[in-house]
């Protein structure tokens, strides 16, 4: 089989950082080829450089044994790779066909035509069997139409090879399985791909070889078929890893957290809920059942229609986040993109911003303690980072989560609530992650975690689940994947 995509001997450099060390990959041609590693291994540099947004210190990319193109010429690279991105490099506030066309709304020849450009864009999602509105604004498209969207730009460009960057981490299961469905037709019809993604089943699934790096080096590539998950989770992690164990604890008496008669027009209705110390309880669903809606209420990020909050005794006033912080409340938002962290700020500032007042005397942050106990959160959750000063910016992914999730559990929180809380974390860091929240619910706290990975959500002493904006059921420890899968669905009441 000749090969598709080659990067052979590259070494990127970010000031002290090597980010990728004499690393390299070969893609078959109509393959869909895994890239694993733990967070910060080198992946997304890779993608930067496959995609030639950087350039390496060393080494050379080869598209079908030809040298890859000028570094400028952003239409011939265009014509060759294409990334679908975990963050949408879409245009929001622009409709559907202006993204599509974007920087070549014209042919040169005077004036846009809008009317032609909606039906070449209409044309173009046709050929893409892409059921979305061209006159939609990106910014109302879900995660999955915004995708789909993406995918097609990328092969209307004319490119061959397509980039999947951690595409599940914001899809729901049925989502999931449709996207899945939409790679393998695109293999069929000869589309490389390469795929990176946290989740090993997800590999197993839809790829046909593996390529794992560790330490910004290539460790090896293999066929999936036939490959043991342990040798897979050994490569990545350079030893062996054991299943994560969730812990068993009896709860409190006091409630922490409650939300009462809680109603938003449009993501949920007649909601109650409440929390006990030392407590974790899961909120469950597909992505239009109105959990990260009903999660962002009790948080005091977005108000509800009707019904009360109540943090730690405290009633919090809708949109009034710093109050339920300053009532004991940590939190980990959905997007971190946008309400996790200032990339500018560093390491040390992000994680300990929620104690600068309690750090320092009238207001003033002594940047010697801020840094004691950053080091110390950088250690407890394993961040790979230079150290506290770093912008949060020129971090890895998983890494960057792992800094808000550090924001959430710096201050000793009597209520948490975290959302998604391993997007973008790999195999062992995820283990870090729930371990933390368990931790903390030893420590007596009461725990709210959003998600709709089964890991996550067996380390729960209990499961809400909501289906359509309604909390369906309350689902006690020892539940079997099947079982809350189907909840979740609405397949079972
Ligand atoms: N612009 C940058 N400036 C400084 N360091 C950087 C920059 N970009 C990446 N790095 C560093 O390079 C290393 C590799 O990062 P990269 O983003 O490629 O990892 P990754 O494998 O994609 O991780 P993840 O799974 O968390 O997304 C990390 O240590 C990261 O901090």
């Amino acid at each position: 089989m000749s090969i598709h995509v080659e990067a052979r001997n590259v070494v990127k450099r970010f000031g002290p950082t090597v980010a990728l060390n004499g690393a390299k990959i070969a893609i078959a041609e109509g393959e869909t080829h895994a890239l694993l590693g733990r967070n910060g291994a080198g992946k997304s540099t890779l993608v930067s450089i496959l995609t030639g947004l950087q350039r390496p210190d060393e080494g050379e990319v080869l598209f079908s044994g030809e040298p890859a193109p000028a570094p400028g010429d952003r239409d011939a690279w265009r014509q060759r790779v294409a990334c679908v991105y975990q963050k949408s490099t879409i245009i929001p506030a622009l409709t559907v066909a202006e993204n599509l066309f974007l920087n070549r709304q014209s042919d040169g020849h005077g004036p846009i035509n809008w009317r032609t450009l909606r039906g070449r864009a209409r044309e173009l999602l046709d050929t893409y069997e892409v059921d979305v509105d061209v006159q939609t604004l990106a910014g109302d498209l879900s995660v999955e139409q915004r995708q789909l969207v993406e995918i097609a730009r990328a092969l209307s460009f004319g490119a061959r090879f397509i980039i999947l960057d951690e595409p599940t981490a914001r899809l729901d299961g049925p989502a999931i399985e449709r996207l899945f469905a939409r790679m393998r037709s695109l293999r069929e019809q000869g589309v490389t791909m390469m795929y990176i993604s946290h989740h090993l089943d997800e590999v197993y699934e839809i790829c046909q070889s593996v390529t794992v790096f560790r330490d910004a080096r290539h460790i090896m590539t293999r066929p999936v078929a036939g490959l043991p998950q342990d040798e897979l989770v050994h490569a990545m992690t350079g030893e062996a890893t054991s299943a994560y164990h969730a812990r068993e604890r009896t709860p409190g008496e006091r409630v922490v957290l409650s939300g009462e008669g809680l109603s938003l027009a449009g993501r949920y209705r007649n909601v109650d809920v409440s929390v006990r110390a030392g407590e974790v309880v899961g909120l469950a669903g597909s992505a239009s059942s109105g959990k990260v809606g009903l999660a962002e209420t009790l948080v005091g990020l977005r108000g509800a229609d009707t019904g009360t909050v109540v943090v730690n005794g405290t009633k919090v006033k809708p949109g009034d986040v710093p109050a339920a912080m300053a009532a004991g409340l940590g939190f980990v938002p959905e997007d971190r993109h946008h309400e996790g962290f200032v990339p500018l700020l560093s390491v040390g500032e992000n994680a300990t911003f929620p104690i600068a007042r309690k750090l320092g005397r009238f207001g003033v942050v002594s940047p010697s303690r801020r840094r004691e106990k950053a080091k110390e959160m950088i250690t407890a959750l394993d961040i790979k980072t230079e150290g506290p000063d770093q912008p949060v910016g020129d971090l890895s992914g998983g890494n960057a989560q792992k800094v808000v999730f550090a924001r959430a559990l710096v201050d000793d929180p009597t209520v948490l609530v975290v959302i998604n809380p391993t997007a973008g974390v790999d195999v062992k860091a995820k283990q870090a992650l729930l371990g933390a929240v368990e931790d903390a619910a030893e420590r007596g706290a009461g725990a709210v975690v959003v998600s709709d990975e089964l890991d996550d959500l067996r380390i729960c002493d209990r499961v809400l689940v909501m289906f359509h904006g309604e909390i369906v059921k309350d689902v006690p420890r020892g539940w079997t994947d099947h079982e809350l899968v189907a909840v979740m669905e609405g397949i079972q009441e």
